[in-house]
């Protein structure tokens, strides 16, 4: 790994490393230029410490859930997690190149292809997607998601921001950080994730399905692509995480989503994930056939 060259780029290896192009409590995403097949990929940067840090506030691991779960490190996990990462093969989720990893560095570089037209929605917004667009883009994540649970994988992190696109299409993007991300969100509740993150996150493990979470917050990915805007916001995690239990779904803003697309929300948003509707009845239900 050169340093930084005499003009002020970063060379790693055969990448130049150009300006960032997505931020999270992950770390950062940097556009990186190949001169070796003269193309351009997303970089993912993380902290090596970061991730060691994030092994509890006073550096005891998170409490383990039961059962053979993730490695308790976060840094084994993303370890674990790209090991993942490296076997998947859907059109639908994000394709992981290489891992540039010096043991003697902090820093762990990512290296994806690029999705050239970035997120689906950046929210909140004025100008929210047509139901036309929104169900093009919700089929082909249902289709990633579809695959990653038939790989025992849950995403425990669907966000507008983790669905890219590109050559026409979305993938399904941030597994890697999956693990890290829940570690995260227990230790230092980034807004974001809350916001999508299922009334029963909070509940005892046992009561606790990936699968079921992930519907939750495709459905409020969904929300938010048709109406630019979450169903519930809260001036601290603690409050939003009521709201998101609590609160009922309502269309308060001018967007009113058509007859079918409520009665999808409001199954794929039951506050029960045993009574939520599953990936399977998504796929058949009517505004996505349409
Ligand atoms: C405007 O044009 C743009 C084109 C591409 C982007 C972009 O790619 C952003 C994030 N990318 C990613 C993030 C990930 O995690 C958080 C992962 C992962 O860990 O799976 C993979 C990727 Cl690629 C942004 C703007």
């Amino acid at each position: 790994v050169s340093l930084a060259q005499a003009s002020g780029y970063v060379q790693l290896n055969q990448y130049r490393l150009l300006e960032p192009i997505g931020q999270g409590s992950y770390g950062i995403v940097k556009l990186a230029y190949n001169e070796e097949d003269d193309t351009h990929y997303a970089m993912k940067i993380l902290s090596k410490r970061k991730l060691m840090r994030r092994a509890g506030l006073f550096g005891r691991a998170p409490p383990r859930r039961p059962g053979p779960g993730p490695p308790p490190d976060p840094l084994q996990r993303v370890y674990r997690e790209i090991a993942v990462l490296k076997k998947l093969d859907h059109p639908n989720v994000v394709k992981l190149v290489e891992v540039l990893d010096d043991p003697a560095e902090d820093h762990l570089y990512l290296v994806f292809q690029l999705l050239e037209g970035g997120p689906v929605i950046d929210i909140p917004t004025e100008t929210p997607l047509s139901e036309h667009l929104a169900r093009k883009y919700i089929r082909d994540a249902l289709l990633g998601v579809e695959y990653l649970h038939y790989q025992r994988i849950a995403h425990r992190d669907i966000k507008p921001a983790n669905l890219l696109l590109g050559e026409g299409r979305v993938q399904v993007a941030d597994l890697g950080a999956c693990g890290e991300l829940a570690a995260a969100g227990r230790v230092s509740g980034t807004v974001g994730t809350p916001a999508f993150r299922a009334p029963e996150a909070a509940a005892p493990a046992d009561k606790y399905s990936g699968e079921a979470a992930d519907i939750w917050s495709l459905g409020v990915t969904l929300y938010a692509m048709v109406t630019g805007k979450v169903p519930w916001v809260g001036s601290s995690a603690i409050e939003l995480q009521r709201k998101v239990v609590d609160e009922p779904l309502a269309y308060p803003g001018r967007v009113q989503p058509s007859r079918q697309l409520r009665d999808l929300l409001n199954r794929m948003l039951d506050k029960d994930p045993a009574k939520r509707i599953t990936l399977q009845e998504v796929k058949d239900h009517e505004w996505i056939t349409d």
